[in-house]
C-alpha cells in the first residue's frame, strides 16, 4: 500500500478535481468521514470542533455541520479571523451558519470530544506562540481528540513534532496514509488511524508514482520464494553465516536458524577453530565449517554455490572483520552486513562507502540508529528525518538500508522506501537483530531481490513476534517462523 507525502496528496487532490470531482465535494466527503467517526460516540457527547483557516479547518466546518444536523451539541472555535477564510472553506463556514468562537479564548467543556481541525497537510513551520498554548491546553484537557488528517503539529512527511503537537485518540485521514502516521514520534500522537475514501480514484497514483510504502506483503509477495513443488534444496541457495569466536557464538546460530527456516536450501556456520566444537554440538541441520581469519573465508568463497553471506553478528569491530567484509563484498555474493561489521568501519567511513559502491552483488545493511550515526555521521547530521536518512545512505552506498527501530525504514538506492508497521515492542530483545540478519540472508540466498528480501524479512520478524506474544526471546523467533510463513501464505493471492 502506498503512502503519500502531503505534497503528493495535494497532487492527488488536484488530479481528482481535474478528472471527476470538485474541491467542494472533496471537502464535504472529508468532513463527513470525520463526522462519521465522531458519531460513534454516544449521542449526548458534547463536541468541540477547533478549526484553522485552511482546508483542514474546512473539514472541521463540514464535520461540525453534519454532527449538529445529527443532533449532537457542537461548539466551534476558529483560529484567526473569519475574514481569512476563502474559497470552499468560506462556503463550508457559511453552511455551518452557527456561532463561531475564538479558538484561543474559549472555555473547554469538562467532558466530550475535541475535533482537531487546526492544521493538517499545510503545516509549514514549527508551532509557537498562542497556538502552542492552545495545543498544550488540548493535551492537558483530558478530552478525547479526533484529529483531522494529522494531529496538528505532526509533519505528515516525516512524523516529526514541529514545536508541539496534539495527542489524538483517533486520526481520520483521506485516500492513503502519510509517512507521518507510521513514523515516530508522529505514530504515537495519531492513535488509531482510519483511512477514509473521499472519492479519489486509485488511477491518480499512476501519475504521482509514490516511492514510499507501508511494509505489507502486497509490496513483495509476488517475488517471495514460496517453496515450489518441483524445487530442491540446491535451487534454494546456500547461506553462510560468519561466527565470532568462543565467547560470541549464539548470534551466528540465531541467524543461521532463521536463514534455514525462511527457506535457504543449505546453511553453514563458518566458525573460528576455537568455537567449532560448540557449534557442532548444538547444530544438526545447519552445517559447520572451519573458518579462521580472512584466509579461511577466502577458502569458503572458492565454492560459488555459497551464494549469500551474513557478516557481523557478534563480530568484533576490528581490522580482521573489516578484511572479511572487504573480501565478501568483492566476491559478487549477496551480503548482509550488520552489527560488528558496521561498527568496524566507524573510522574507515570513506573506504566503506567506496567498497559498498564497488560491490558487484546485492548488499543489505541493517544498522540501528547508533550504528547508523557511527558509519554515516555526515548523513545523520544532515537529515533529521529517518526516512531521509535511510534514503540518503542507500543512495550514497548503492546498498539497501534497513534502519532499525520501532518504525524500521527499508530504503533502496533507487529511492523506494518501506516503513514497517507490525513490530511489537517485545522485539527489542537481545539477539533479535541477529535473527533479522539471518532472515534477510536466507531470502538473499534464494535470490529474492535485496529491497524485497529486506522488507519481507522485517515483516516476518514482526509477524513471528506478534504470533508468539509476551515473554518473547530471540530464541523463540526462528521457532515461530513456520506460523509467520503460514500467515504469509494465507495472504497469497490465489
Ligand atoms: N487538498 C484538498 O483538496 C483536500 C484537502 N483536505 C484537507 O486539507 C488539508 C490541507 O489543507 P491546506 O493545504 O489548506 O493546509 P492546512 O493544513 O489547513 O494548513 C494551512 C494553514 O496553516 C497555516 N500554518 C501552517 N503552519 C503553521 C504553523 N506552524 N503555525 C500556524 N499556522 C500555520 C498556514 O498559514 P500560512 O503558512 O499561510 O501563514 C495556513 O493558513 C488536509 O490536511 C486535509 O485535512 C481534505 O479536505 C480533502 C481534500
Ligand atoms: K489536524
Amino acid at each position: 500500500m502506498e503512502l503519500l507525502t502531503p505534497s503528493e496528496m495535494a497532487d492527488a487532490d488536484r488530479l481528482a478535481i481535474a478528472e471527476a470531482t470538485t474541491a467542494d465535494q472533496l471537502l464535504e466527503r472529508a468532513g463527513r468521514a470525520v463526522a462519521d467517526v465522531a458519531a460513534r460516540h454516544p449521542f449526548n457527547t458534547p463536541i468541540l470542533v477547533l478549526c484553522g483557516t485552511g482546508l483542514n479547518g474546512g473539514d472541521g466546518f463540514v464535520a461540525a455541520r453534519i454532527l449538529r444536523e445529527r443532533g449532537y451539541r457542537v461548539r466551534l472555535g476558529l483560529l484567526g479571523p473569519a475574514s481569512a477564510l476563502g474559497g470552499e472553506v468560506a462556503y463550508a463556514a457559511e453552511k455551518w451558519g452557527q456561532p463561531v468562537e475564538n479558538a484561543l479564548a474559549l472555555s473547554f467543556p469538562r467532558e466530550g470530544i475535541i475535533i482537531d481541525a487546526l492544521l493538517g497537510a499545510g503545516l509549514s513551520r514549527d508551532i509557537g506562540g498562542t497556538l502552542a498554548g492552545l495545543v498544550e491546553r488540548i493535551n492537558a484537557s483530558g478530552l478525547q481528540v479526533i484529529a483531522v488528517d494529522l494531529p496538528s503539529g505532526i509533519d505528515g512527511a516525516t512524523g516529526q513534532i514541529r514545536g508541539v503537537a496534539v495527542k489524538a485518540r483517533e486520526t481520520v485521514t483521506f485516500f492513503r496514509r502519510k509517512p507521518g502516521h507510521l513514523l515516530l514520534p508522529g505514530k504515537l500522537n495519531c492513535g488509531a488511524v482510519r483511512v477514509a475514501d473521499i472519492g479519489i480514484a486509485d488511477n491518480v497514483l499512476a501519475t504521482i508514482r509514490p516511492r514510499t510504502f507501508v511494509n505489507q506483503p502486497d509490496l513483495w509477495q509476488p517475488g517471495f520464494p514460496h517453496p515450489e513443488p518441483a524445487g530442491h534444496k540446491y535451487a534454494r541457495g546456500h547461506l553462510v553465516v560468519l561466527s565470532a569466536g568462543i565467547e560470541g557464538t549464539g548470534a551466528a546460530r540465531l541467524a543461521a536458524k532463521a536463514g534455514l527456516r525462511v527457506g535457504a536450501g543449505l546453511v553453514t556456520v563458518a566458525s573460528p577453530s576455537d568455537a567449532l566444537a560448540i557449534h557442532a554440538a548444538s547444530l544438526d541441520a545447519i552445517m559447520v565449517r572451519r573458518c579462521d581469519g580472512p584466509e579461511g573465508l577466502a577458502v569458503l568463497l572458492e565454492d560459488a554455490r555459497r551464494n549469500a553471506f551474513v557478516v557481523g553478528p557478534a563480530l568484533p569491530p576490528d581490522e580482521e572483520t573489516r578484511a572479511k567484509v572487504d573480501l565478501v563484498l568483492s566476491s559478487s555474493r549477496a551480503v548482509l552486513i550488520d552489527a560488528g561489521a558496521l561498527s568496524a568501519f566507524a573510522a574507515e567511513r570513506i573506504h566503506f562507502i567506496a567498497t559498498l559502491r564497488a560491490a558487484l552483488g546485492p548488499v543489505v545493511l541493517t544498522p540501528h540508529e547508533g550504528e547508523f550515526a557511527r558509519v554515516f555521521d555526515d548523513i545523520a547530521g544532515k537529515h533529521a528525518a529517518k526516512l531521509d536518512r535511510a534514503r540518503a545512505a542507500a543512495e550514497a552506498t548503492g546498498a539497501v538500508i534497513v534502519l532499525k527501530g520501532a518504525d524500521t525504514v527499508i530504503a533502496a538506492p533507487d529511492g523506494r522506501a518501506a516503513i514497517n508497521a507490525n513490530a511489537p515492542p517485545t522485539l527489542a530483545t537481545a539477539g533479535s537483530g541477529d535473527v533479522l540478519s539471518g532472515l534477510i540472508g536466507g531470502l538473499l540466498a534464494q535470490s529474492m531481490p535485496a529491497f524485497e528480501a529486506a522488507s519481507a524479512a522485517v515483516w516476518l520478524h514482526g509477524e513471528a513476534a506478534n504470533l508468539f506474544g509476551p515473554g518473547l526471546t530471540a530464541d523463540d523467533l526462528p521457532a515461530m517462523l513456520p506460523k509467520a510463513l503460514a500467515a504469509l501464505a494465507s495472504l497469497r493471492p490465489s
